[in-house]
């Protein structure tokens, strides 16, 4: 049991989110995605701290993507933690470098879906502050994300199994459990603990726009508008979580009611008349729900447009042909698929 004088604010404070939020329940297997950094590194001193009072089995996972010529050195030092802390410790090795950001994230998620399943933990938790949320947020504004990509990082979701993994029975939580608490925070407690931290240089060579993001937009929307910008942007988010889950589910039941049952149509025919009733918002979720069905890539802002315009247009209306080459036909009360 840890003495009460290293239980810190911190400590309260991510023990009372993992309460009220319920993300991570008393013992679970938790694999722990630790990169070196000062998330993930206070991440897992928090968690070892509330072990005792939570009764989870942790474990740390690292992977390696060989940005650095110190990137095997960082690896070894996560790992002499982990067996000084006497938790398992899962180390992978990037065989190609991986050359953007998106491709390294997407080989990390790969990478840390295969060992909780292979390892059966039923959580991969993750660093992500509220810091982080803000700067996501801002990020997708920037980029004309609707608000699926404003609610920027959830607490949880079900992880993408990778597709070379037979084994989907097994349901594994993605878990952000920081994401009320600032990158500040993390800094001071690595400080005050002692924990040496590894700097990632690669934000600045390999992700321009967030690290720009974090290191002059923010700074000066503190100076010049708001001084707790970080915290106003992660609010936002949180309240466009709760929004686009609410949508998201209204959506799902008007997207049944108006998809055809019928079985020579599979789904290639929604009727109108259902949707002409509904609010514009859910119209256009839903056309985009219909879209993510019948086309190979994920459907644009215009391909949305194209087809919720139909479901007001006259008799024999159509689209142009969405990539793949699939059009979109007016036929009374049905838009079909051709
Ligand atoms: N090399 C790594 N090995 C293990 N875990 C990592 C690694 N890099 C990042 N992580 C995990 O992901 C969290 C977020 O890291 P970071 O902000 O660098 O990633 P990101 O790519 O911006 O996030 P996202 O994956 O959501 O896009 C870290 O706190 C840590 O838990």
């Amino acid at each position: 049991m840890m003495n009460s004088a290293s239980w810190t604010p911190l400590h309260a404070q991510l023990h009372r989110t993992l309460k009220v939020r319920q993300l991570l329940p008393l013992q679970q297997r938790l694999l722990v995605a630790v990169s070196g950094g000062q998330d993930s590194m206070s991440l897992i001193k928090l968690l070892l701290d509330l072990q005792p009072k939570w009764g989870w089995d942790l474990a740390i996972a690292h992977c390696d993507h060989r940005w650095r010529s110190d990137s095997g050195a960082n690896a070894d030092y996560i790992e002499q933690l982990a067996q000084s802390w006497q938790l398992s410790f899962y180390r992978q090795t990037a065989q190609q470098i991986p050359k953007t950001e998106a491709d390294a994230r997407h080989w990390r998620y790969q990478v840390l879906s295969e060992i909780a399943l292979t390892h059966n933990y039923d959580y991969v938790v993750t660093g992500h502050t509220k810091s982080d949320r803000a700067e996501t947020l801002l990020y997708n504004l920037i980029r004309g994300s609707g608000s699926d990509g404003l609610q920027a990082l959830t607490w949880k979701r079900p992880i993408d199994i990778a597709a070379n993994v037979n084994n989907t029975n097994h349901n594994i939580g993605l878990v952000r459990p920081m994401l009320e608490i600032l990158r500040s925070q993390t800094g001071q407690f690595c400080q005050d603990q002692q924990l040496k931290i590894w700097e990632d240089s690669t934000n600045e060579d390999l992700s321009y726009a967030r690290n720009r993001i974090r290191t002059e937009l923010i700074p000066y929307l503190q100076t010049h508008f708001n001084p707790q910008t970080e915290q106003a942007l992660a609010q936002t988010a949180e309240l466009l979580q709760a929004e686009v889950d609410y949508l998201e589910q209204t959506t799902e039941q008007l997207y049944q009611q108006a998809v055809s049952t019928e079985p020579e149509s599979s789904g290639l025919k929604i009727n109108r008349l259902i949707l002409r009733q509904a609010p514009l918002a859910l119209q256009r979720r839903v056309m985009r729900r219909w879209l993510q069905q019948i086309l190979p890539t994920s459907p644009s802002f215009e391909h949305i447009e194209k087809l919720t315009a139909l479901i007001s247009a006259p008799n024999r209306s159509q689209t142009d042909p969405f990539p793949g080459g699939a059009i979109a036909k007016v036929d009374h009360q049905w838009i079909e698929r051709f």
